[in-house]
């Protein structure tokens, strides 16, 4: 191949699917994820369930509509306003400390460095990793050191002190109101993506080889962050990732622990479309069936050490009872494995073009071009 890896980062397409702005809208006061493809589709789906939760007036079902219309329309708007959010940040921020922005060996844990290398040696196994692990109570979840604690400060001094400018900010999802998108911050070239390409990779191919551990392309990185009068806690989810990695930054908090259910499961609701008397389609909608917080797993956290498990093992965070807490979660994508099943709709992804690494998606006839343009 005539292309350097770096290069033809520079012109790999990434994409969205098209249920980035359908599907997976948090509604806050019912604690509940929904689809809204139709209002009519809503309706038939959600009426039901949003009335055993609380929403039983016209109004409140209203007022529901109105913040799906508002999230879908942010949603739409996603990609641009975020490239503009990204410009103004390199325009007018000035970062307190720029170090942070250029991964070091130094911000990591020896037992990290040592845990990446052994899986990077000729002699790796899954078994021998396992060993230097420190057991957790959930399947599939590993925990282990990951930065140093002067760093953890380090980084969050960088954060509260781009909270407090006046540059705009991306947050990562509907769910947390107070996190950062690291993208918009551009910690991607310098941090996330080489700590990705040689510390994580390493690590997850010999852990989730089955989950796409193998090939992780692109991530998302942000930060959540819960304060006694923000967020508190997260709720019952799953991740558009494949794998995650979820680190905790700091500061002094009490409780705010992870917990881990079930693997997401999906239970195709089979409707039939009215819209004439001849089409009678049957179509079908994935709903998830969470398991209840209750029967879930309870893994503790602690600042500078790192939670690593597959994206679509649901879990939460429970509330803090005092101080404020902050973590790093890089939600790591591989494009070989959500190109065949989108983790969020899980149907074949429907492309959006996007920016950057958008949704970590990437289209089969866009190598086409760029193998015979490397050739040329
Ligand atoms: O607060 C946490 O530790 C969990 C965050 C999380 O699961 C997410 O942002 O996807
Ligand atoms: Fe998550």
């Amino acid at each position: 191949c005539q292309v350097m890896k770096s290069e033809k980062y520079e012109f790999q397409k990434y994409y969205y699917c098209a249920c980035f702005t359908t599907d997976n809208i948090f509604l806050d006061e019912y604690k509940l994820h929904v689809r809204f493809a139709s209002e009519q589709q809503f309706r038939q789906d959600f009426s039901p369930v949003l009335q055993s939760l609380g929403c039983v007036t016209e109004q409140q079902f209203q007022d529901v509509l109105t913040k799906i219309n508002q999230e879908v329309d942010r949603r739409k708007c996603f990609g641009r306003t975020s490239v503009e959010r990204a410009a103004a940040i390199r325009d007018i921020y000035q970062p307190l400390h720029p170090h942070v922005y250029h991964l070091q060996e130094s911000f990591l844990a020896p037992k990290f460095k040592h845990i990446a290398e052994y899986c990077s040696g000729p002699n790796a196994s899954k078994e021998g990793l396992l060993e230097l692990l420190d057991e957790v109570p959930a399947p599939k979840v590993y925990r282990f050191p990951v930065f140093e604690r002067q760093f953890c400060e380090e980084l969050l001094q960088e954060l509260e002190h781009f909270e407090q400018s006046a540059a705009p900010k991306g947050r990562p999802n509907t769910m947390n109101h107070y996190g950062i998108l690291l993208n918009e911050l551009h910690f991607d070239q310098g941090f996330i993506t080489p700590f990705r390409e040689r510390y994580l990779h390493p690590i997850t191919a010999l852990l989730y080889p089955d989950w796409g551990g193998h090939c992780l392309d692109t991530q998302k990185a942000f930060v959540v962050k819960y304060d006694m009068n923000e967020d508190l806690d997260l709720s019952y989810h799953y991740d558009n990732a494949e794998i995650t990695l979820n680190v905790s930054l700091g500061k002094d908090f009490t409780e705010g622990n992870l917990y881990f259910g079930d693997m997401r499961q999906v239970c195709l609701i089979v409707h039939i479309c009215y819209c004439s008397f001849s089409c009678l389609m049957h179509y079908c909608c994935p709903l998830q069936v969470p398991l209840s917080e209750s029967e879930c797993t309870e893994v503790q956290h602690k600042v500078t050490e790192g939670l690593l498990h597959r994206g679509q093992h649901m879990h939460g965070a429970l509330p803090i009872a005092s101080g404020q807490r902050w973590n790093l979660i890089i939600w790591m994508r591989a494009s070989q494995v959500r190109n065949q099943l989108c983790p969020m709709c899980q149907r074949k992804p429907s492309l959006l073009e996007g920016e950057g690494y958008a949704d970590g998606f990437t289209c089969q006839s866009d190598s086409l071009v760029n193998a015979s343009c490397s050739l040329a």
